[in-house]
């Protein structure tokens, strides 16, 4: 974007311009199947960068991809598949979110699977210690390997990342880097519907407020985040975390992506949910994983890859109402109808 006339437009009142910064991540070591790296790549071939700078007042900077290089897998921990490789992808990945976030840019990671919320956690956690996390998502992703299921580390990042849960862990070779110390009490769900027993157990012991999908059901998506929001941060002045699995969407809007489960978010309630957080001003990271673009027809790749477009538009300001052309309005354009509650 052309900086001089940037500058201009954000003399006087204008609100002022949002700095983004991309990562790709393309690593798909923390589930067992092919195709989720490709995302980075096809979320670029999609369109991303310029339907991001097409919002407006957005000044977006692509930092490329993480270097996915296979390491030597010298170790290994019981029932948690490539530990090492998770953990490498993830200390790199860690840096370059502290990076975009020193850069004053808002860090927007494209993944790979959901292991890699261990690294932007991480990474945004080391440059603002205060930060709230909003997992959007199907699954609770908090298995530790001696209750996880599938041995698959994408279901263990949120395990990984909160000290309250650091002894349930053995120690962790290639992990060192990582020291958790993001607290549980930081955290919201939202589109859960399908959770392990012991995840369960950690949602309750430590009262994480959880939308799962029946609470989305009887609440709206609206009064739903508005909830998490005010629980998590009554004063409503921290830098908010969303980490956003494609599959927290119904698998007919997001087909491609491993582990799909029906009856979820529609489109419209994504939308909604991240306009609201969008509002907020505090938006400092997000993260769009699971996408796995060698899933499914050409249709459902399409659809999951418009899916995430609209998704991140949404957090980055895109209004659905339309935008006035500047000078003409000095407000935010509101609805100009008044409905009663
Ligand atoms: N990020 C994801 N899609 N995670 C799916 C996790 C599924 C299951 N709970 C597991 O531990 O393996
Ligand atoms: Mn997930
Ligand atoms: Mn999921």
């Amino acid at each position: 974007m052309n900086s001089i006339r940037v500058f201009a437009r954000n003399m006087g009142k204008w609100k002022p311009l949002q700095r983004v910064g991309i990562i790709g991540v393309p690593f798909e070591k923390g589930q067992k199947k092919y195709g989720v790296s490709v995302a980075p790549a096809a979320m670029r071939a999609a369109g991303l960068i310029e339907q991001l700078e097409e919002i407006g007042d957005l000044d977006v900077k692509d930092y490329g991809d993480i270097d996915i290089r296979s390491c030597p897998e010298t170790v290994s921990v019981d029932n948690m598949a490539h530990l090492p490789l998770v953990s490498e992808c993830n200390r790199k990945l860690s840096n370059k979110v502290a990076q975009v976030l020193q850069d004053g840019r808002v860090a927007v990671t494209i993944g790979g699977d959901h292991s890699i919320g261990v690294g932007t956690v991480d990474g945004h956690y080391k440059v603002n210690e205060d930060m709230i996390l909003i997992w959007v998502d199907a699954h609770a992703d908090i298995n530790t390997n001696k209750t996880s299921e599938s041995g698959s580390v994408h279901g263990m990042p949120v395990a990984l990342l909160v000290k309250e849960l650091a002894d349930y862990w053995p120690y962790l070779p290639t992990m060192d880097w990582q020291v958790p110390k993001f607290s549980i009490k930081n955290l919201g769900y939202v589109g859960l519907r399908s959770v392990d027993s012991y995840e369960r157990l950690a949602i309750k012991k430590y009262e994480v407020p959880a939308f799962a999908m029946e609470d989305i059901e009887q609440h709206g998506i609206h009064k739903s985040i508005h909830h998490i929001l005010k629980v998590l941060d009554p004063g409503m002045k921290k830098p908010i975390h969303v980490s956003f699995d494609i599959d927290s969407l119904d698998a007919l809007e997001a087909p491609s992506t491993g582990t799909p489960v029906r009856g979820g978010l529609t489109l419209r309630e994504a939308i909604s949910l991240m306009e609201i957080i969008h509002s907020t001003g505090r938006l400092r990271a997000v993260d769009l994983v699971e996408i796995n673009p060698a899933l499914g027809n050409d249709s459902d790749r399409k659809r999951t890859l418009e899916a995430g477009l609209c998704v991140l538009k949404a957090a980055l300001g895109f209004s659905r109402r339309g935008t006035a052309p500047r000078g003409v309005l000095d407000l935010p354009v509101q609805s100009h109808h008044e409905v009663d509650d």
